[in-house]
């Protein structure tokens, strides 16, 4: 990638990426007029003309972002493909560092980077996880025996075990495919940093071997630390990208671990598993009655109402149900973004539970689940008192779907987006969404997960099409009401 402007707003570079519109040191067009406050922006070339990485990362290394900040960014480098400029890394920066006001692109603050147009060629990570005994392992398994002409590496994360799992043993036998065992620890704490330091030691000696990684985390692993880190770890999030996180659920165990209620600020991570999953395997149908897997497809899609869920036995899948996901792609929101109507999000959204469940798990798996020195503060774990299943509360983990006609006033929505993450974000595990913008031709489509935002134009809306509105949220006691109302707000 090569430098081609080191300044902007000065003339050069915004007079090429904004074709026909004045600059004169000022982003002045309506197109270009959203408020950007407090923000320092920062415009370079992504690998692929993707602008997903970058964004999250400056995001996540700055904090406070304005969401549509990079509506900007993305319009310019739409409109400037074809002098073979791509500006698709837009970032909100730390708001002490205010070099943005009023629209103004201070000189200094903008880099435009000529498109190398290669392609992302970054090992995909899919995350496997789900609860003790879902069938992870099996389903690893299968992937690793099935025919799909890729060439798997697995990291398996297994508590305190020495050893690939016994399971996997004739899948390696038999293949060429790398098995790299993290024990002593729980991925998503004491053994976290041993993930960086393993998929980075894979991808540096080992990269032309294989194709995809699968990592299993530990039954009771909180996938979120876990993802993070692919978008945190910034040298390795040149190395690898995550494909995305597949969820078995127990079709016979999975409802009662749902809904045990667990102490104060103690997550349920059977409920966290299924709020980040972006495929759901609901393993172990030939356990249960139809009417059972019905009640439990239920409880998964109040709290998931993005993920796809298939029936499952022994994990047995098409592989691109695991493979090639593509769950934190923009170009893949509009086939996610399923709508809901309203009537039946507004029943189901809120996940309620009024009782006390002291369930005690079957499974044998009994983990002292220990809390290591890297473990994040919001890992969920019991700092006090580690792991024990004796525990009872109430996730109120849930799905909100908005699904409205009309234009949206960019300003509006882009300081509702804004302020909706900053007081909100902990509680909002992920969204996705295809917005309107008044005018604007092309969709805008954005995913989020907790305060790390992405967006970007997408094509076109169609000279038919009816410029809908979809936007899914999932979280943690989300109002439901206050969301729909703060959204239609923003409606012109
Ligand atoms: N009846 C039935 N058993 C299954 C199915 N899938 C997996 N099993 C069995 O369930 C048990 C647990 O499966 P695993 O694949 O080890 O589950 P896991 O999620 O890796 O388990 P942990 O690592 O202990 O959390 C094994 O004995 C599997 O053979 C299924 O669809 N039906």
């Amino acid at each position: 990638m090569a430098m081609v402007a080191a300044a902007c707003c000065g003339q050069m570079a915004c007079t090429a990426m904004v074709a026909g519109v004045s600059t004169s040191g000022k982003l002045l067009s309506r197109k270009v007029e959203i408020s950007l406050p407090s923000a320092r922006l920062r415009i370079a070339a992504s690998r692929n003309s993707q602008v997903g990485s970058y964004s999250w990362r400056n995001k996540l290394q700055f904090g406070k972002a304005s969401p549509l900040g990079s509506w900007v960014c993305q319009s310019l480098s739409h409109q400037t493909r074809g002098r073979n400029i791509s500006v698709v890394r837009a970032a909100a920066g730390a708001a002490q560092e205010a070099e943005v006001d009023d629209g103004t692109v201070h000189e200094s603050t903008v880099e435009v980077v000529e498109s190398s147009g290669q392609p992302d060629d970054r090992v995909p990570v899919t995350i496997v996880t789900g609860f003790l005994g879902s069938g992870k392992t099996t389903l690893v398994n299968h992937v690793l025996t099935s025919e799909h002409g890729k060439r798997i590496a697995v990291i398996e994360n297994e508590f305190g075990e020495v050893g690939i799992d016994g399971s996997l043993v004739a899948a390696q036998e038999s293949g060429a495919e790398d098995i790299v065992m993290l024990n002593n620890g729980c991925l998503c704490c004491t053994v976290r940093g041993d993930l960086v330091r393993m998929l980075s030691e894979l991808v540096k000696t080992k990269r032309d071997k294989f194709d995809h990684i699968l990592v299993e985390t530990t039954g009771l692993a909180n996938p979120l630390p876990i993802i993070q880190t692919f978008f945190l770890e910034e040298q390795l999030s040149e190395q690898v990208r995550l494909d995305g996180v597949v969820t078995l659920v127990d079709a016979k165990h999975a409802s009662r671990h749902i809904e045990e209620v667990k102490p104060e600020g103690i997550v349920n991570e059977a409920v966290e598993q299924i709020a980040y999953a972006d495929r759901i395997i609901l393993n172990k149908t030939d356990l249960v009655t139809e009417s059972e897997i019905d009640g439990l497809l239920r409880q998964i899609k109040r709290i998931n109402a993005l993920a796809s869920i298939q029936r499952a036995t022994y994990g047995s899948v098409d592989m691109d149900y695991v493979i090639g996901v593509g769950g934190y792609e923009l170009e893949r929101i509009e086939e996610e973004v399923i709508p809901t109507p309203k009537s039946e999000a507004h029943e189901h959204s809120h996940h309620e539970h009024d009782h006390d469940h002291d369930h005690h798990h079957e499974h044998e798996h009994h983990h002292d689940h220990e809390h290591g020195p890297d473990c994040p503060p919001d890992c969920g774990h019991d700092h006090e008192h580690g792991h024990d299943h004796d525990h009872t509360h109430d996730p109120g983990v849930s799905s909100v779907s908005i699904v409205s006609g009309g234009d949206l006033d960019i300003d509006k929505i882009n300081n509702w987006l804004e302020d909706l993450l900053e007081e909100n974000s902990d509680n909002i595990y992920r969204m996705k969404g295809v917005l309107s913008i008044e005018g604007f031709d092309a969709r805008f489509v954005f995913q989020g997960v907790h305060a790390l935002f992405e967006g970007s134009p997408d094509r076109p809306w169609g000279s038919h099409e009816e410029r809908v509105n979809k936007i899914v949220f999932i979280g943690r006691e989300l109002d439901e009401d206050s969301l729909r109302k703060g959204f239609m707000e923003c409606l012109k």
